[in-house]
């Protein structure tokens, strides 16, 4: 008899059978993914497929028309304290204080997600990694938009978390600075935590993800029946 597969670790963040319409256009049509502590997981697919409204609702910021999102086994609550603090998201390029510099941002997201004693080396040490220390005293709107992305990606690593949801990070960064962010994303995983992530460059896939949930208008083509539908 074949020896017993060892069991696999539970998923963190479990999409089963999701759908979701605006209104009446239907988006994404019974999507589901497992995402498990130390693992990757990458939706790709064109412009307008669906990728960051399953991002969305993975984050537990709106309800799916149907189907589920699990996080830890329950279903998703992105309002609920507990779940806002295990997942890091960088989903918004608009979203930071436009009058607090770069360091008084990073220092705000790190104090608000309990880190009290070690705030200044940890925003201090983000800020070296992202090459954004020469602007830490410059606010946001003064940045370039790549500068803002990678303060962006900065302020997701200053806090805790067990979950890291990205929408598209590669964006706006030059080839440097998305090499070195594959890197990072790599290493981030084998600390147990986990990444879901879109994107469309194929590196971050081919480096960083164990899983990939390829879309075309809202299906997930990676099953073979359903790319032999689209094809
Ligand atoms: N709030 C909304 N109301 C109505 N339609 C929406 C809304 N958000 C997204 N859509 C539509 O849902 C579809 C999927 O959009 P989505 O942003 O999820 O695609 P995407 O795969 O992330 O695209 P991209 O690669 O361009 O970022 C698009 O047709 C878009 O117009």
């Amino acid at each position: 008899m074949a020896e017993a597969e060892p069991p696999s670790e539970p998923s963190l963040l479990e999409a089963v059978d999701v759908s979701h319409s605006y209104g009446d256009a239907p988006i994404l049509h019974s999507v589901g993914f497992q995402v498990r502590p130390g693992g990757c997981v990458a939706l790709t697919g064109g412009n307008g497929s669906g990728k960051s409204t399953l991002l969305h609702l993975a984050a537990g910021r709106e309800r799916s028309t149907s189907g589920k999102i699990l996080f830890r086994g329950s279903r998703m609550n992105g309002d609920r304290a507990s779940t806002r603090a295990a997942i890091a998201s960088v989903m918004d390029a608009g979203v930071f204080y436009p009058d607090l510099t770069m360091r008084e941002h990073l220092m705000l997201v790190a104090l608000a997600h309990g880190l009290a004693g070690e705030a200044d080396a940890t925003v201090d040490e983000a800020m070296a990694v992202h090459r954004i220390a020469d602007k830490a005293d410059l606010p946001g709107a003064a940045l370039s938009s790549g500068q803002r992305q990678q303060m962006l990606l900065a302020a997701a690593s200053v806090r805790p978390c067990e979950l890291l949801i990205l929408d598209e990070p590669e964006q706006r960064l030059d080839i440097g600075a998305r090499e070195e962010l594959a890197e990072r994303l790599a290493h981030f995983k084998e600390g147990g935590k986990a990444i879901l992530l879109a994107t469309h460059w194929s590196r971050l896939v081919e480096d960083v993800a164990d899983d990939e949930v390829h879309l075309v208008d809202g299906v997930d083509v990676e099953d073979g029946r359903d790319r032999d539908v689209v094809r």
